[in-house]
């Protein structure tokens, strides 16, 4: 599949029925493009890049080299669930990197929110490049790119997922969602049997949890927005909102407050909670939530989390507040 056009005559893939039919149709496109050279993928769990890892074991198996990159900003079990996934039940060749300490380092006492994204950018880059240039005879690069990523590079060039390679690591590229939409990258990936919180994932920024641990990142404030997001999710998706609310996630300020744990003066953080809906982030408002709910959130983040005292709501709607606090 060359073209960047979506053709006029392409049914939205809706139902599995037209999901099977459209892996069917990959699989020979795949297989007939790659022969039997090798790909690699950067692989970050997310929808779009595990739709296509999924796509590629089924049509040619070992030939594809994943590549996922921990570096400290994933949320809590991601980086286990994409080594249970692909590793364990698919069977894929893929290099977990453990490259935590890195980044962590690099970004040590770095409070400037653009400069934060481009370290991150940039040593992601660099780490991946690394693995490639271990890897002899690769032929292709796999990149998770879909429809509105080329829509918004003008449809004239394809819009670069893993941008900014060094030059003597331009590989032919392999895309097969393209032309596809995020609701049918999810149909498709619900057809070739990846789990629901994998397919249903909602939106996460590209530098991570970095972005929630607003300031300069230390790993025991880190871990705070990990765990403190880790009960956010469970609480609600135990509450039937997975899927429902757009986005919810946990944001930890830099400052402290006085508080009391165990009849003991504490001086710790505050836990800030963004639940909010949207049709295009363009504007979202605030989801309306179960007070009680909310409440045993308050509750076990409080009791749950190391380091925290307090839990605030964000009540603001975009305009004028953004969805990400960075
Ligand atoms: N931690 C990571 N390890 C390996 N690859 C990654 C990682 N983070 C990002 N990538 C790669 O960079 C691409 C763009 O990342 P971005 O965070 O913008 O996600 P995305 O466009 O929503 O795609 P996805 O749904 O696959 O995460 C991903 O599709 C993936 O190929």
């Amino acid at each position: 599949m060359s073209s960047n056009v979506r053709p006029a005559t392409m049914e939205r893939i809706t139902t599995p029925a037209l999901a099977e039919s459209f892996i069917d149709q990959q699989l020979a496109e795949l297989r007939q493009q790659i022969g039997d050279k090798k790909v690699l993928l950067a692989l970050s769990g997310g929808v779009d890049s595990s739709v296509v890892a999924a796509l590629l074991i089924k049509a040619i198996g070992k030939q594809l080299i994943c590549v996922h990159v921990n570096h400290g900003l994933l949320r809590k079990g991601e980086p286990e669930q994409v080594i249970e996934v692909f590793q364990n039940q698919m069977d894929a060749n893929l290099i977990y990197v453990d490259a935590v300490d890195r980044f962590l380092d690099k970004l040590a006492g770095i409070s400037d929110p653009e400069q934060k994204r481009k370290i991150i950018g940039k040593e992601f880059i660099d780490v991946f490049a690394e693995e490639a240039q271990k890897l002899e005879g690769i032929s292709f690069l796999a990149q998770g790119t879909i429809y509105p990523d080329i829509l918004e590079s003008d449809g004239i060039k394809s819009h670069h997922n893993v941008g900014g390679l060094p030059e003597d690591l331009q590989f032919e590229l392999v895309e097969p969602v393209k032309l596809l939409y995020k609701d049918e990258v999810r149909v498709v990936g619900k057809a070739l049997g990846l789990p629901d919180n994998m397919v249903y994932r909602q939106p996460f920024p590209g530098p991570g949890l970095g972005v929630r641990c607003i300031g300069a990142i230390t790993r025991d404030r880190l871990e705070a927005v990990r765990e403190s997001d880790a009960i956010l999710r469970e609480e609600f998706a135990k509450n039937g909102l997975e899927g429902k609310v757009w986005q919810y996630f946990t944001v930890v300020p830099d400052i402290k407050s006085t508080g009391i744990i165990d009849g003991k003066r504490s001086f710790d953080w505050p836990v800030i909670i963004r639940a909010v809906n949207t049709v295009d982030a363009v504007t979202a408002e605030v989801a309306q939530l179960d007070f009680g709910m909310m409440q045993h959130i308050v509750d076990r983040i409080t009791h749950e989390v190391s380091g925290v005292n307090r839990v605030l709501w964000d009540l603001t709607p975009k305009p004028t507040g953004t969805i990400e606090w960075e």
